[in-house]
């Protein structure tokens, strides 16, 4: 249902409802089926120029107080407040009231002073002028080329062109304005009016003359207006004709080089009356919604020809801006401008972001695309460069293809569309597109556009979450339910213009497809008034159901949804009045003129929009085909939201999982422990047996050794019974008989568990030491015998009490466990007492042994020096003795000792041993001899001591 806005409100604000054309006089149903503009006449017929507003168009000057005011109401000119004056005499009502009917709006300084005169805005335009030329706009040839136009008749009808625009007293005066920078001036002017239908009357400015282009929407309250003079079949046929929503506009480009003073004369170019006539043959006055005169530039252009569409497609109607004209007119200039004129689209693109910053209160998502029709393929000017290929053909891009569906009507795929954010990154994308467009030199053109380029901008837009809902309430025109998402597009068209034969045949081939799709949108357009009479009035029956063409190029086939009306359109055709600086020859340039006019003229009346607002989707953007790219995103972003929560929790979870993770480290790492503990107690355990064994053997060693030599005072062992044979056999028998019974009692120890083997021999010294013991034959040869004998007794034990540490390294790194097992078993049956009084017992027994061993050094140490000091005492004693004869090795030996012995409180000297008789020299032997014993005992206590230290590190472990 159409929300009918307060005429008063600031035009900023959207409209609710479908945009209906304004409701102006439907000429074609006043007027003669032969007025009709035939399609093949491509001048205007007088008929067609005759076309004249009826009564019933005209809206009567409302009450400023009632809307009910009859006919009765409508002022006359003298009512009127116009400087125009009375009307004349013999003028009908229906042909002066039109314009001068209606209340002027209220001036402001502001109004002129912020902006140019424009025939098309009222808050821009000398009102008194514009009124008087209004009135005069009819039936008189003369044309005036100066701006100030002279009083002449009523236009024909022909000449209506939509001159009202942004005028009409049916429109709420917030959207009459044309520029954006009036928007505040005609703002304050409305509010400062006393009352709506006030404020609407004023701002009227004799539109209802015309056809009335306006892109507003159909009020309510402009119903009401209307009923006074209007019947409501009369209403409703207006409001089928949706000319409101199309803008036709003239732009006459300047003549270059010298002025043709003939043409000169045959054309007149009105800017104030939006006339364009021409005196020459096939000549006739066209009127159109605007006319630009060569002073006006490209900011003047787009106020009056395309600002309000721009703001209407940010608010959700589609419209289509397109450049019409021959080549070399000013099509590219008008649409891209310069960098100190800029063009209609960087205008547009301006527009847009300030629309977006003045309404905060919804929130907008812009794509662009960018295609050129070239040869009649569609290049898409963003997506990389276009290769050419042979005979013209182009390559390097896949095809792209019209499609069509009810959601989105006519587009081309696949394009590229870039989403843009700022009027920079929109410009900067156009001037890409723009450089990848065919431009060539041809004889009319230095830089001629070659192809139809399409610039077009997808607006969505959807109301922000937590907008400002009270201001919407206010405003009903914007109001709009929330979530749903609204797609409009504006198409920026600058088309490629028509032009006669080329010299080149590449320029031909292109001028061809050029002109025939210009020739293709000709006939559609031409054949739209039939489309048009078949919906509305039955009058028309020879154009009724013409062909519409759309599919017979491609430049029709996507400008399809917009000349079928579902879109707000400004043409704006450009023309050169002179031909000077043209290749065209003077006759053949008029002829291109008259045609654009004329191809401006047919739009003018034949299309009809009925262009609506877009429906806000409230799609799920799931849908693949959703459009809406605003509805995609926020299904995404909901989704990425979804999985950052779950992602949260999950990373919750699993420091969770962590913790117990680590908690079940720890407790792993603390059993581990006590089990690592364990077995060290168990190794523990293990080396104490072992030690245990080993003691217990050392204890049987020693315990041999002991016997033999303090039993039976006597070097005991293997190697001195051997040793003893020896001697036995070279017949010294004495005190061998007594080593002998020795070795036997050593032998006869019981449990010994040592078999013979283990223990190495002494080693012989062969002859010398016989010769040395045959010498002497008072046993000191047998004493240095029972020196080696104590070395190699002692090495052997050294050696053993390795092999036995050997085997306790090797008990503990390979078997522990299996050791482990027996010993925790040993553990079990004993008790801790036992074991430490063990141990006790084992450190007892390595101690005496530390000592044996300590005695025994001390006895080796003794016995050299003693045989030393023998053998000096030789040598000293009588020359050539045996004494001189000892090998090197035996003196090397003997100076290694250099022991005092004491024995019996008084050092022994081992020289007085050797000298002293026979008994002492016994008596002394025995006493070396158990000072010996002394000195093994403490001898092989220390180096059991020293295994045991060797062995500490692995019991502190303990
Ligand atoms: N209103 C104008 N004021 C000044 N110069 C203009 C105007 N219109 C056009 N021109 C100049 O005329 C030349 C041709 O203009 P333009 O290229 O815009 O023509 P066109 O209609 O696009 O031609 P084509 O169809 O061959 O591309 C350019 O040099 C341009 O600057």
């Amino acid at each position: 249902m159409t929300t009918l806005p307060r005429p008063s409100r600031p035009s900023i604000a959207p409209p609710t409802g479908p945009l209906p054309a304004l409701p102006v006089a439907k000429s074609r149903s006043n007027a003669s089926p032969a007025s009709r503009t035939s399609p093949s006449t491509l001048l205007p017929s007088p008929a067609t120029a005759s076309r004249a507003v009826s009564s019933s168009a005209l809206p009567q000057r409302p009450s400023p107080k009632s809307h009910s005011s009859s006919t009765s109401n409508v002022p006359t000119l003298a009512a009127a407040d116009t400087p125009a004056g009375p009307l004349p005499p013999g003028k009908s009502l229906r042909k002066t009231v039109s314009i001068g009917a209606f209340p002027q709006p209220p001036k402001h300084a502001g109004r002129t002073a912020s902006h140019p005169p424009s025939p098309l805005s009222a808050s821009s335009t000398p009102n008194n002028d514009s009124m008087d030329q209004r009135l005069s706009a009819g039936g008189s040839k003369s044309v005036t080329p100066s701006r100030e136009g002279s009083i002449r008749k009523p236009a024909p009808r022909a000449s209506l062109g939509g001159r009202s625009l942004l005028k009409s007293p049916l429109t709420p005066p917030s959207l009459l304005n044309g520029s954006g920078e009036s928007v505040s001036v005609v703002n304050t002017g409305h509010l400062s009016l006393p009352s709506p239908p006030q404020s609407r009357n004023s701002s009227a400015q004799g539109s209802y003359a015309t056809s009335a282009t306006t892109f507003e929407d159909v009020t309510e309250e402009d119903s009401r207006g209307r009923s006074d003079s209007k019947t409501a079949a009369d209403r409703n046929s207006l409001l089928k004709d949706g000319k409101g929503n199309v803008i036709v506009s003239v732009r006459v480009r300047p003549d270059v080089g010298v002025k043709d003073s003939k043409q000169e004369l045959e054309w007149d170019v009105n800017a104030k009356r939006a006339l364009v006539s021409y005196q020459g043959k096939e000549g006739g006055e066209y009127y159109y919604d605007n006319v630009f005169d060569t002073q006006d530039n490209n900011r003047r252009v787009y106020d009056a020809a395309a600002k309000r569409l721009v703001r209407r497609v940010m608010e959700g109607y589609h419209g289509t801006v397109f450049a019409y004209g021959m080549t070399g007119t000013g099509k590219t200039f008008s649409m891209q401008g310069t960098a100190t004129n800029p063009g209609v689209i960087p205008l547009a693109i301006t527009d847009i972001f300030s629309y977006i910053r003045e309404t905060p209160q919804r929130e907008f998502l812009l794509r662009v695309s960018y295609l050129e029709i070239y040869n009649e393929r569609i290049n898409d000017l963003l997506a990389g460069p276009i290769q050419s290929g042979l005979n013209g053909q182009v390559g390097g891009q896949e095809e792209i293809k019209l499609r069509e569906d009810s959601k989105r009507g006519v587009y081309a795929t696949p394009l590229k569309e870039e989403i843009v954010q700022s009027p920079t990154q929109l410009l900067r994308v156009i001037a890409r597109g723009d450089n990848a467009r065919r431009v060539a030199g041809t004889q009319f053109n230095a830089r001629s556009s070659r192809s139809h380029a399409v610039v077009q901008i997808v607006v969505e837009s959807r109301e922000r979450a937590g907008g400002p809902v009270g201001s919407l309430k206010e405003n009903k025109r914007s109001a709009i339910a929330p979530g749903g998402v609204r797609v409009s597009t504006l198409s920026l068209i600058d088309l490629a213009g028509s032009e006669k034969a080329a010299d080149s045949k590449e320029r031909r081939t292109e001028g061809s497809h050029i002109n025939k799709s210009l020739l293709t949108l000709g006939t559609v357009i031409a054949n739209l008034s039939g489309e048009k009479d078949k919906a509305g009035s039955e009058k028309d029956k020879a154009s009724k159901g013409k062909h519409l063409p759309y599919r017979d190029s491609k430049l029709t086939r996507l400008l399809q949804p917009a000349l079928s009306g579902n879109s707000l359109v400004s043409i704006l055709c450009t023309i050169q009045i002179g031909s000077s600086g043209s290749a065209a020859t003077a006759n053949s340039h008029t002829g291109e003129t008259l045609n654009t006019l004329k191809f401006a003229s047919r739009a003018k009346n034949n299309i009809v929009s009925h262009a609506k607002k877009a429906d806000e989707s409230l799609g799920n953007g799931v849908d693949a085909g959703s459009r809406a790219l605003l509805d995609r995103y926020r299904v995404e972003i909901q989704e990425l939201r979804r999985q950052l929560e779950e992602q949260n929790k999950a990373k919750e979870t699993t420091t969770e999982v962590k913790e117990k993770d680590e908690e079940e480290e720890k407790a792993r790492e603390l059993e581990d422990k006590h089990r690592h503990e364990e077995q060290m107690l168990e190794m523990q355990l293990a080396r104490t047996a072992l030690k245990e064994r080993i003691e217990h053997l050392n204890r049987l060693i020693l315990s041999s050794k002991s016997l033999g030599v303090n039993a039976n005072r006597s070097f005991s062992s293997m190697s001195l019974q051997n040793r003893g044979s020896l001697l036995s056999n070279a017949g010294d028998t004495r005190p061998i008989s007594a080593r002998s019974s020795a070795s036997h009692a050593t032998l006869e120890v019981p449990g010994h568990g040592m078999s013979h083997a283990s223990f190495p021999t002494l080693p012989l010294e062969g002859s010398e030491e016989d010769d040395s013991l045959g010498e002497n034959g008072d046993g000191i040869a047998s004493q240095t015998a029972q020196i080696h004998a104590l070395q190699s007794d002692l090495a052997d034990k050294n050696r053993y009490i390795g092999t036995l540490e050997k085997r306790l390294l090797q008990a503990r790194r390979s078997s522990h466990s299996r050791v482990s097992m027996s010993l925790s078993q040993k553990l079990a049956a004993s008790d801790d007492g036992g074991v430490n009084a063990a141990i006790a017992e084992r450190d007892a027994e390595i101690s005496s042994l530390r000592a044996q061993l300590e005695d025994k050094e001390r006895m080796i140490a003794a016995l050299t020096s003693a045989g030393r000091k023998r053998d000096n005492a030789n040598d000293i004693g009588s020359d050539g003795s045996p004494a001189s004869r000892r090998t090197s090795h035996q003196r090397s030996e003997g100076s290694n000792g250099s022991v005092n012995v004491k024995v019996k409180g008084s050092p022994i000297s081992p020289v007085g041993l050797l000298s002293s008789p026979k008994a002492e020299r016994e008596q002394q032997l025995a006493d070396v001899t158990r000072m010996l014993d002394e000195m093994l005992s403490q001898r092989v206590d220390n180096a059991t001591g020293a295994r045991r230290s060797s062995l500490r590190p692995v019991s502190e472990d303990r």
